[in-house]
């Protein structure tokens, strides 16, 4: 099977009987390594049941999700989330990071999650961080960091276990203009360089530019603008 991820008519249902709510409606969609997708759409259209779908977070009610060329449709709980461990890299609309660590203990704990730390591991935490702009602050804690700065650190906590899929829930909700281009073209380098299948859900227009394809969901139909 290809790589990357592929979700083939996914459909998700809340609820039950009369109460049966239709949040994913047969949703289709293949991205490839390297490749930067966005999703627009209004509040309640579903975009965030479709990236937790994506990300192993949700199973599908119907239809097959496969990462890395695995088909994660039928796994059990603890599988799954062994596949969002090793497989999925989120970045959400706040940074979320543990107030008492630094900033190269921030990834390390996502590795340490994994198993044993080694030293590729650190070696690929600091580069990742570099490549960021945050050489100067590897050893600096949350409180002493900018929102800029913060979400570059989850940039790179994302991409610390080398997952295959990167999914990003609204990135730049909390920046301002600038910070937000700078944000998401730090993202889009790193899927490129680091060959990820990459999904984006933004209100906010003007970052699309960063993005190799754009869909639309409505009424949880997934559809291509461009
Ligand atoms: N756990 C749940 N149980 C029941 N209904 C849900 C659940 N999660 C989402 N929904 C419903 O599914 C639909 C899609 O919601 P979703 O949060 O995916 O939309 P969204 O596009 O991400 O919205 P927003 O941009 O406001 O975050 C909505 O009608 C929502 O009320």
């Amino acid at each position: 099977m290809p790589k990357g991820l592929r979700i083939h008519n996914a459909t998700k249902y809340f609820g039950e009987g009369p109460n049966r709510l239709t949040a994913l409606d047969r949703v289709s969609i293949e991205v490839e390594p390297g490749e930067f997708v966005a999703v627009v759409g209004p509040s309640g259209s579903g975009k965030s049941t479709f990236l937790s779908v994506a990300g192993a977070l949700l199973q599908a009610s119907e239809g097959e999700v496969a990462v890395n060329g695995n088909s994660i449709s039928r796994l059990s709980a603890r599988e799954l989330s062994a596949v969002r461990l090793n497989e999925i890299g989120f970045i959400m609309q706040t940074s979320n990071l543990v107030p008492y660590l630094n900033v190269l203990d921030q990834l390390l704990l996502v590795k340490r999650m994994g198993g044993k730390v080694a030293a590729a591991d650190k070696a690929l935490a600091r580069q990742l961080l570099e490549g960021l702009g945050l050489h100067a602050m590897l050893r600096s804690f949350p409180e002493n960091l900018s929102g800029g700065e913060k979400q570059r650190v989850a940039i790179a906590r994302a991409f610390v276990n080398d997952p295959s899929v990167i999914l990003a829930d609204e990135p730049t909700a909390s920046l301002d203009t600038k910070r937000a281009y700078e944000v998401v073209n730090l993202i889009a380098n790193e899927v490129k360089s680091r060959r990820k299948a990459a999904i984006m859900v933004t209100h906010d227009e003007r970052m699309l530019k960063h993005c190799d394809k754009v869909y639309h969901m409505e009424d949880g139909r997934l559809s291509l603008v461009r």
